[in-house]
């Protein structure tokens, strides 16, 4: 379980007034579920997401994983702690000097693996993300879509138990988005992984999503099951975001 208790972050700029990203956030995330975070550009969901794996440190307020206080960890303990949390981003972040399986063994070779069994994981993954063939493929010779399956392997290859979704499909084009979230559907639930996944777009919270909140200036105006929220949208930003989606879901 992920908890976060009156959350806030305030960026400090030399000369320039500060900026409240986050405030007073109190949300709890459920092992094994795919929860969305959805708002418009600057409502605070990146801020948010990286606070749970203490890529930004919270002004105040606590992240509790499990059992344990992320805001209190430091150095070793806190790279340690976030082994356990993958992340995958919407322009992948992978490096364009190594294939896609040395990108993925890139993580297991930081955690002193042994080669034997980093070769056997990664071949794992490769088949779980559905990227037999291309092993051996640099990112530049990979599509869209390709290229976030090795984004999502390396994000597994130290077995987390969260995985952090920064807008991971605003890339892609509209089938290869669903083709990626049917991916996050079949690891949440072949592995029981827990998703946090950010968004400004309704359609991929009501695709894969069991609960959402929804963010605006810093804070979360609305919160709830998926269903509850696209039929009886309450707050105006809710409603602008549901309006014009429609109710197909992926099989869940
Ligand atoms: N490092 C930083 N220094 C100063 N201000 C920041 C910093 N990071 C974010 N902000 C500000 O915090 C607010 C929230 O930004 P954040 O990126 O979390 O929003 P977002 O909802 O993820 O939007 P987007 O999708 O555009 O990234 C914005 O006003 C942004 O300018």
């Amino acid at each position: 379980m992920i908890k976060l208790n009156a959350v806030e972050k305030v960026f400090r700029r030399k000369k320039r007034p500060a900026v409240t990203a986050v405030s007073n956030i109190n949300l709890t995330i459920e092992k094994g579920e795919i929860f969305g975070i959805i708002g418009y550009s600057g409502a605070g969901k990146s801020t948010l997401l990286r606070m749970i794996n203490q890529l930004e440190k919270p002004t105040s307020g606590t992240v509790t994983v499990g059992n344990v206080d992320f805001t209190t960890l430091r150095g070793k303990q806190l790279r340690q702690a976030r082994q356990k949390i993958g992340m995958i981003f919407q322009h992948f972040n992978l490096l364009w000097s190594r294939t896609a399986a040395e990108n993925i063994s890139l993580p297991l070779e930081v955690a002193n693996v042994p080669k034997a069994e980093r070769d056997a994981k990664v071949a794992e993954l490769i088949k779980l993300v559905g990227l037999e063939g291309r092993e051996d493929a640099y990112p530049a010779q990979l599509s869209g879509g390709q290229k976030q399956r090795v984004g999502i392997a390396r994000a597994l290859a130290n077995n987390p138990s969260i995985l952090l979704c920064d807008e991971a499909t605003s890339a892609l084009d509209p089938k290869t988005t669903d083709s990626i979230l049917q991916l996050l559907l079949d690891i949440n639930k072949r592995l029981g992984l827990t998703i946090v996944l950010i968004t400004h777009e309704f359609d991929v919270i009501r695709k894969i999503c069991k609960k959402v909140a929804v963010m605006e200036n810093g804070s979360i105006v609305e919160q709830g099951n998926v269903q509850q929220i696209f039929h009886q949208p309450r707050h105006q930003a809710t409603k602008s975001f549901v309006k014009g989606t429609e109710l197909e879901v992926i099989s869940k």
